[in-house]
């Protein structure tokens, strides 16, 4: 079974503690819904799990990995895609910071490309393929970052209230397209400080308050699913093309 076991985590700014934690479990097919007020440490914690932030305390493990490469020191790199709530995009076209990740022989392949022509579909990005990725407004610009996240289809994705500041119909899409990814069997841990409709998709809570961490599994997922799918620097970046060598 893919997944992240933390164990004795504690996450301290000089002396200000943010948050502590047992155990926490992140596994492939979950789809937990990361809960807490503003500045309680949601970004943190899924950094931390993306191997990009050290915590203070504590053991974080990747078991059911292939092995990395020997020339990777930490081994936590590159196991869970982190989705930053401001994604970095690099100065060029729609269409080539969705794959520029990809190493070019890859790009060939007939159900890669299946997928970028999925995810251009899906993130209704085909008017927009050759616009400077950078002009784009805050709600494409996370519509491409899940796009991006869609091809190379993680086993674990973390993402940072992926619909903040976004209107009902790039919402709309970009709940369907983690929908698939759910059902597709992809482990989502979904920051939102509040419960909306992206959050119904989620069958566990991890609730951070007072400087604790704790998790209830099994709240009811009231999403109705796939029949009415249609068919920051660099944080991100870098972490995408450590994921994409990685696996
Ligand atoms: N490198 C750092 N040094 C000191 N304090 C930090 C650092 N990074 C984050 N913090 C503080 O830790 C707290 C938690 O930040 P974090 O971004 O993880 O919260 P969050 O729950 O994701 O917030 P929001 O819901 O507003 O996005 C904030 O008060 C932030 O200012």
């Amino acid at each position: 079974m893919i997944k992240l076991v933390a164990t004795d985590l504690k996450m301290q700014f000089e002396h200000r503690t943010l948050f502590e934690a047992k155990h926490l479990h992140f596994c492939q097919g979950d789809v937990v819904h990361l809960r807490g007020d503003n500045g309680s440490g949601k970004s943190t914690l899924m950094k931390i799990l993306a191997g990009i932030q050290t915590p203070t305390q504590g053991k974080i493990e990747a078991q059911g990995f292939q092995p990395g490469p020997w020339w990777r020191s930490d081994s936590l790199l590159g196991k869970a895609l982190y989705l930053h709530q401001h994604p970095y995009l690099y100065d060029g076209s729609v269409e080539y910071n969705m794959t520029y990740a990809l190493p070019a022989p890859l790009r060939e392949q007939p159900d890669i490309k299946q997928r970028i022509s999925e995810s251009i579909l899906h993130a209704e990005l085909g008017h927009l393929l050759q616009q400077n990725a950078t002009l784009l407004s805050g709600g494409e610009r996370q519509r491409l970052a899940i796009a991006r996240a869609y091809i190379m289809q993680p086993k674990l994705l973390m993402l940072d209230e992926p619909t903040s500041n976004m209107d009902k119909d790039s919402q709309q899409l970009v709940l369907n397209m983690i929908a698939k990814l759910k059902h597709q069997g992809t482990g989502l841990l979904i920051s939102s400080h509040q419960s909306c409709e992206l959050t119904q998709l989620c069958h566990q809570e991890w609730k951070i308050a007072q400087q604790q961490i704790t998790t209830s599994a099994n709240v009811t997922s009231s999403y109705q699913p796939l029949s009415t799918i249609a068919s920051s620097q660099s944080e991100q970046t870098k972490q995408e093309q450590q994921y994409v060598s990685a696996n």
